[in-house]
This record gives C-alpha cells, structure tokens and sequence, in this order.
C-alpha cells in the first residue's frame, strides 16, 4: 500500500475519519491469474506451431490472425489483472469530521459546471445540478458555482437568472425541511410529503421551468422577460456579431455570496455565468480549455483551495458530500501528496436490462476499487474533489501560472464585484490568455486528448499525485445516459479517439506511464488507453470463424482434441471471472449479458471507427471534435427505451457494420446447421458454430430491427441493403481467397 492514506482505525487520539480495508477476492483473483497466464502461454504456443506446420496459405493467414487477435487479448488481460490484484475498499465516518474540524474552519470549495449546448443540455437540467450543489449542507458562504457556457447561449444565462432568484427560496426550504434530493426535479418526481410550503415551493419551480422552457422554444430571450436595467446590459453583450464560436468573454455574478440573502436572511453562496471568450483564429480545447478558463476566473475571484468538477447533468444526491470529502482532505494525517477524491459516475434513467451498457460497471466502479489500492482512482470528469495546488506542478515543484493572482495559495482580498477583480476575471477568460503559457501542458487541466478527464488525472498520477475512491452507500451524484444506440456509440467513438490519442503519444502510459508510475499504474492506466484495440480481435472473430465456416475451412480445433479444452477454458475462465465480478459488484445477470453484449458491439462500431477516425487524424487528413451527448429526451423514443427496445432509426455506417457482422453470423450459423444435419463433420466445425451461434444470440436485436418492427427506431432499409450488399462482397472475397 506504499504507506499511503491508511485509515486511521488504529490510532485512539482522533476519531476515524476514513478506513481501508483490502477485498477478500484478491488472493481467488491472484492465483485464478496464474492459472489463467499459464493457459494463455499454451494458446500461444498452440498457434505458433499450427503457424509453423501451416501447409496453405489460407490456414496461415487465418492462424496470424488468430494469433494476432489473441495476442491483443493476452495484452488486455495483463493490463487488467493489475486491477485484480490489490482492490481495496474505503469508508469514511463524515459524523467525526467537526470533532476534528471547526465548522468555522472548513475550507471553501469552486464548484464548476460545464455546458456547452443548450438544446442538447436543456438549460432546466443544468440548473438542477447547480440547484442541488448550492444547497449543500455546507457553510454556505464558502460555496462558489461556476457555470462555464461553451454555448454562449443567452438562454442559459436566462435560466441561470431565474435559478438564482428561485435558489433563495430553495436553499432555505431544503435546509428546514432537511431534504435528501436537493434538485428540485428529483425532489418533486419522488413521493415527498406534500405540505402547503412544499406545494409553493413546487408551483414556483413549475413557473420558472416553464418560463425558461418557453425562451428555448422561441430561441431568444423576450423583452417580456427582462426585469431589471441591469439584466438588460447583460443580454446587450449578445450583440449581433456575437456566435458561438465568435465572441468575447460574458462573466455575470449572479449571486454574491458577501452580500446576497436568501428569504430567511442567511447568505447565498456565490453563482457565476461565465461563457469564456472564443474566436475562430484560436483553438479552444473543448471541455478542458473550458475547465481551465474556470480555473483562472475562479481564481481570480474566490480562488478556494478546493475544487469540484461537475458535468451538466450529475446532480448531487446527497447534501453531505463534501464532508465526507473532508474525511481525506482535512485529515491531519493526511500526506501532502494527496490531489482528489473520485466519485463514480452512477446514473438515473437506465433501463431495467441496460441495453447500452450506460451504466459501466466496470469503468466506474470495479477498476476503481482495483486502481484504489494502488495509488488511486482515475478522474472520470466529474464528481472530482481537487485540491486546487494539484493542478499547478508535482507535489513536490509547484509550477507558478504567469501571473500571481492564479497562484494556488493567493488569497483574495476584495469582493468578487470590485472593478479590478471583474476586470482580472474578464482578461483571463480571454480567447487569447493561454498563448505562450503553461496552461493545457504542464498546468491544469491537459490539452490534447478527447478525454481529458483520463488524461489529466494520469498526468497528475505521473506526477506522483495520489487520490482516493469514495463510494458511498448512497450514492452522492446522479447523471444522466445516452439513451438513443446512436447516442452511446457516438459516445465511445469520441471515447476511443480520445484515447489512442493518449496510448500513442509521448506520454503513453504503456511506456511514460510504466516509467514513472511504476508497472501497476501504468498498465492500469493502459488497459483503458488502449480499449480501442479490442476491436482487432473482435472484429476477426466477428468474421472470420464465419467465412471460414461458410467455405468448409475448419480453423480450431476439433471437440476430440485435448486443445479444444483449452479454449473451453480460456472462454468459460474469462467469461465466468467477468461474470463474478459482476455479481459482486451488486450487478445482475441480464445487466451483466447486456454489458458483454454491448462490448463486442462497440468492437465493431464504436472502437473500430474511432480508431480510424484516430489514424486519420494522426496521418493530417481529418480532424474531430468533442460532439456533446444528447441529455434531451424525445417521449416516443425514451418509451422504446424504457422497454428495452434498441433506437436503430438513423442511417450510420457504425449500423452497417453492426448488421453486416449480424448477417453474416447468421448465415454461416445456418449453413453450420445444415452441414450437421446432413452429418458431416460436428466435431470439427463445433467451435466455429459456437462462436457463431453466441453472436447469432447476441444480435437478437438487429434481426428485430431489420425484420419485425415498424416503429421508427427500426433500422432503416438503407443500412440493411448495404449491410446485405457488403456481406456477398465479404462471402465472394472469402471464396476467391480459398480457392486460391
Ligand atoms: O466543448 C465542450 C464539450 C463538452 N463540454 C461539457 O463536457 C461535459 C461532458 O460532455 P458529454 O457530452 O456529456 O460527454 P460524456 O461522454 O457523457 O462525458 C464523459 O466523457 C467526457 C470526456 O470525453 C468527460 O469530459 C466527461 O466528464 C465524462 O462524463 C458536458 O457537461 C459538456 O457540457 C464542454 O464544456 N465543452
Ligand atoms: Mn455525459
């Protein structure tokens, strides 16, 4: 445990405020693993002898690719175990943290939250989440939220003007009532006890949601509107040569925490609309240039020595948060190298089997606890506790920014609505600040991959940062999910490209990463840098077992032979292990089919055209951007959902490939069908009809999509003629081939 952030149980002086105790699977895991190692050397030593005694050029090619598919797995593997091998699991006792802190000392923490499309993140959603962080149960003076418009939309700033006006009668009423879901969307859709003030309180959100509901829907903000002179001037800044991508920077307090009261007299926390300042001539940097803009204004005028990163839709869920945050940033004992706390992403709104696999048990919550017990959890964007020195050098070298007001430990000493404070907010939040500065490279958040978050976070491990994994029983923070197939696709294809751009730079955690961090952290780290290329092995035994079978070419071996047992084990040994962890994270066996089923289908999609997308970028011919997820919901289509229906409904080649690979495993299943009827050959075409009969099983789906619905989130019959067409290119290739 390199004698890092042990609990303090043992020690009687002080109450515990965190304790971490390791996972009783560890030792199954570590010797499951060399079983396992052991069987994947036999494998390939398997194929390189086949290789070796390979008498055509079809059984070579086929066992090179299998060999080469296997040896991505083998990679993958490794880098997993590093997960297996010491999971921990922490807990913190947030009821002990005044008996060590003083109320009055708690530090102050910047929420920031980030938006960036108004009619993609409906404004209403993301003031819920600004909602529930301002009424935490917190010393409210010390709360400062940021939102960082990348929208440049007036609308959202209209919301946000509501939102604070509405806050001062929230805040107060969720304190008195002690409230558990402090947004008021999830307050009001729950069974809450109905009162005459809770029945006002509600009306009142209700007004204000239709309100800003309207605004979006006419697309400006009417005079109608408009209260006061000065909200005028600030929707005078939208003048007409304003666009999106082309204007100067808006920065509007909205509350001031120094002299803003809520309808009781107590003191609002500070809220802050910010759109930072864009043009076309400069790169922006997407989500990390804008957290680095928030960064710099928040520094120039609260500069708190926490800080908390929210996306639009991660509401909180629990208004003791930031004390159990407290456990680990205010414990005496606590080693300075010490950066965040990571929640996990958890979210509303998934259906009862998670088609889409948007829950990601995996990447949210198993690896965390495997990456916890070394030196500690990846950030994953949002639900991220800083301390704000981490983004400004290694714990040891702080890295100055060039000016002194950024400086981490700056103290600032007028109120954030002085001239001169307004001002310094409004320069930094410039288009042009960051030329010629370390921001992006070696301060804040780190440009250069589509995953930021990821990319950051492993930054600052390589720094030597350390962090810690909080999962509390109830969960602190909700999102929201992609819930159209397109949507979660798009999602992992960004995902993917944001990735291999992190495995396949300087930095890349498999060289870099190992150097620095040492080989545990740097194949963890690399096990998700290079997702992606699960696609290789995926898509060849997508195809090829299947156009192998379709020409009576058998490629594995037969049910007789003692190596047929070693594939049985290496399957059932991964699939199983996969399983169990699972299950014991609290999943259930349909969720766990899904999240299988939905791995192989971003092999062929998501990973498999991200890559590409990647190496074009790589080679100068493309670039991309960060395409924001839809958070907005159309009623027809979330009914589908809620059913567990696949949202086909558009043409995109990521479908064709999904339904030619459907095809294609269908046809060969058939074919392998009527070879066994007519009695040839079980034994040896037995492991192709398996892999071909489980993809068969596995697109269920696609062939409802195709043939049996008529809604409008079937596939369309564009995507299934090409898919059709490509197919008897794909059967005719593998023929001319094996008649060579
Ligand atoms: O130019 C941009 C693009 C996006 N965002 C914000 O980034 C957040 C995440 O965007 P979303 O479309 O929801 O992407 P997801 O893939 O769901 O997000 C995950 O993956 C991202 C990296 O790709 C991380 O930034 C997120 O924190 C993480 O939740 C949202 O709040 C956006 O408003 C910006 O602020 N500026
Ligand atoms: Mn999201």
């Amino acid at each position: 445990m390199e004698g890092r952030l042990k609990g303090q149980a043992t020690t009687n002086v002080a109450p515990p405020l965190h304790t971490v105790k390791p996972l009783r699977r560890t030792i199954f895991n570590r010797v499951f693993a060399a079983i396992y190692a052991l069987a994947i050397l036999t494998l390939l030593y398997y194929h390189a002898k086949t290789l070796i005694y390979s008498t055509n050029l079809v059984s070579f090619s086929t066992t090179l690719a299998l060999l080469f598919s296997d040896l991505v797995l083998a990679f993958m593997w490794v880098n997993t175990q590093t997960f297996r091998m010491c999971p921990v699991y922490r807990k913190q006792f947030p009821e002990n943290v005044e008996k060590v802190l003083k109320r009055s000392d708690f530090p102050a923490f910047d929420v920031f939250v980030c938006t960036a499309d108004p009619y993609k993140e409906p404004p209403i959603g993301v003031v819920n989440t600004a909602l529930s962080v301002m009424a935490y149960d917190y010393p409210t003076e010390k709360i400062s939220v940021y939102i960082s418009d990348d929208g440049g939309s007036a609308l959202t700033l209209f919301a946000f003007m509501e939102a604070a006006k509405f806050a001062t009668h929230w805040l107060p009423f969720c304190k008195k009532n002690n409230i558990l879901e402090r947004n008021p969307e999830a307050l009001f859709e729950s069974n809450h006890p109905c009162t005459s003030e809770s029945e006002k309180i509600k009306m009142m959100y209700e007004s204000m949601k239709v309100k800003v509901g309207h605004v979006l829907e006419r697309g400006t903000v009417g005079d109608q509107y408009i209260t006061s002179d000065h909200e005028r001037e600030a929707f005078n800044k939208w003048s007409n040569k304003f666009t999106r991508q082309d204007h100067p920077a808006v920065i509007q307090v909205l509350l001031d925490a120094s002299k803003d009261k809520d309808i009781d007299g107590c003191l609002m926390p500070n809220l802050i609309y910010i759109s930072r300042g864009k043009s076309k001539a400069s790169p922006h940097h997407f989500k990390a240039g804008a957290l680095n803009a928030l960064l710099r204004v928040s520094g120039s005028m609260t500069n708190a020595p926490m800080v908390l990163s929210l996306d639009c839709d991660f509401r909180s869920n629990d208004p003791q948060t930031p004390l159990r945050v407290l456990c680990y940033l205010c414990d005496p004992a606590i080693p300075t190298d010490f950066a965040y706390v990571q929640f996990p992403q958890l979210f509303q709104g998934i259906n009862k089997s998670d088609i889409y696999n948007a829950e990601y048990k995996r990447l949210f919550q198993i690896n965390m606890l495997g990456f916890d017990g070394l030196s500690g959890p990846n950030h994953v964007g949002t639900g991220g506790f800083f301390r704000r020195r981490s983004f400004f050098g290694s714990p040891s070298s702080l890295i100055l920014p060039e000016i002194p007001e950024l400086a981490p430990d700056y103290v600032v000493d007028k109120p954030i609505q002085s001239q001169s404070i307004l001002s310094l907010a409004h320069r930094v939040a410039n288009c042009n600040y960051e030329n010629q500065t370390d921001w992006g490279s070696k301060i804040g958040f780190r440009y250069g991959s589509l995953v930021e978050d990821y990319y950051t976070g492993f930054r600052m491990h390589c720094e030597g940062w350390k962090s810690a994994f909080c999962n509390p029983d109830r969960p602190a923070f909700f999102g929201d999910v992609p819930n159209s197939l397109i949507g979660a696709l798009d999602q992992q294809k960004r995902w993917s490209v944001g990735l291999l751009e992190v495995g396949f730079s300087k930095y890349s955690p498999a060289t870099y990463g190992v150097r620095t961090m040492g080989p545990s952290m740097g194949l963890a780290y690399a096990q998700v840098a290079f997702w992606p290329l699960w696609s290789i092995p995926i898509t060849a035994y997508a195809f090829l077992p299947q156009l192998a079978l379709l020409n009576k070419v058998y490629i594995f071996p037969k049910v007789s032979e003692p190596w047929f047992f070693l594939y049985a084990f290496l399957f059932l040994g991964a699939y199983g292990q996969d399983c169990l962890d699972f299950i014991l994270a609290g999943g259930t066996i349909q969720r766990w089919w899904s999240d299988q089923r939905f791995w192989i289908i971003r092999g062929i999609t998501s990973y498999f055209f991200g890559s590409i997308e990647f190496f074009l970028k790589f080679l100068g011919i493309s670039a991309f951007g960060f395409t924001v997820t839809s958070k907005a919901v159309d009623a027809e289509q979330s009914k589908r959902y809620e059913q567990g229906i696949f949202e086909f409904g558009v043409h995109s080649p990521m479908f064709v490939s999904l339904t030619l690979a459907a095809i294609i495993n269908l046809i060969s299943f058939s074919q392998g069908l009527v070879e066994v009827f007519r009695g040839n050959n079980l034994e040896g075409l037995f492991v192709q009809m398996f892999i071909s009969g489980f993809a068969v099983v596995n697109s269920w789906p696609i062939y409802e999509a195709i043939a049996l619905r008529n809604d409008n989130g079937k596939m369309p019959v564009k995507t299934t003629i090409m898919a059709t067409l490509l197919a008897g290119a794909f059967y005719a290739a593998s023929s001319f081939i094996c008649s060579l």
